[in-house]
């Protein structure tokens, strides 16, 4: 199957998933991540807000916020094509819809900090396989914005943990040239540390 048939795939069965069932995913989520030391010794986290099924990671944020960590949500960058900055995210940032109409914060209100500084990352994703394979909404965004992980080794580098519902894993996703692997996936049932 195609990158682009296995997409519409996948997103067609988070898409079905009901209200409850998505409650209940993230309510499991954010107990598989309170058990994993990546999470817990990370202060700034990058995270996401959920769109077109995606598993919903505010119990994730309002843990973090807590715990006294940073969260940060991407934002898409004003300059440089398809690649992702990140803007600090608290209870009372101000938000707006972006070309996608997915909320981010205005760049007025909070501060703009590089991938690099993240600690974690956690990833929204369409697909994802036990080998750190990502499948995204095909925009690139994130392998571009984390190329500098693979092109400097030498520059600190984040975490990088896609966040997904079981639904979405399959067997050996094809992968790209440009492809960031992920070092795990935490789903609303397990946490796979990429082979
Ligand atoms: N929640 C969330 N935020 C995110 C991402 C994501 O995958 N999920 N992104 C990860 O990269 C970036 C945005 N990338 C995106 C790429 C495509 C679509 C999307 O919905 N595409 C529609 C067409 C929408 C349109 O063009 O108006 C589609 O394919 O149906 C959404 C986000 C940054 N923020
Ligand atoms: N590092 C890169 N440099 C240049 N082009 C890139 C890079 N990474 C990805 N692309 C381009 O972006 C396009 C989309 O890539 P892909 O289908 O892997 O996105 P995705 O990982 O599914 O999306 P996203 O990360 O936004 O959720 C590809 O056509 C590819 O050519």
């Amino acid at each position: 199957m195609s990158r682009t048939q296995l997409r519409a795939q996948l997103r067609q069965a988070r898409q079905a998933l009901t209200f409850q069932q998505q409650q209940l995913a993230s309510q499991r989520l954010l107990k598989v991540l309170l058990n994993r030391p990546e999470f817990l010794k990370a202060k700034h986290i990058a995270v996401y807000l959920a769109n077109d099924g995606e598993i919903n990671p505010l119990k994730i944020i309002e843990a973090a916020w807590e715990m006294n960590k940073h969260c940060y949500l991407p934002v898409l960058h004003p300059i440089y094509h398809n690649r992702l900055w990140f803007l600090r995210y608290r209870p009372k940032t101000k938000l707006a819809p972006n070309r996608f109409n997915i909320l981010e914060p205005t760049v007025r209100t909070e501060r703009l900090k590089s991938a690099w500084a993240m600690d974690l990352v956690l990833l929204p994703l369409v697909g994802f396989d036990q080998y750190g394979g990502r499948l995204g909404m095909g925009g690139g965004f994130y392998d571009r914005t984390f190329e500098f992980i693979v092109k400097n080794p030498l520059k600190p580098r984040p975490n990088l943990v896609g966040l997904a519902h079981e639904c979405q894993q399959v067997d050996k996703l094809p992968t790209a040239s440009w492809d960031i692997p992920l070092a795990g996936i935490a789903s609303d049932s397990n946490y796979y540390i990429a082979r």
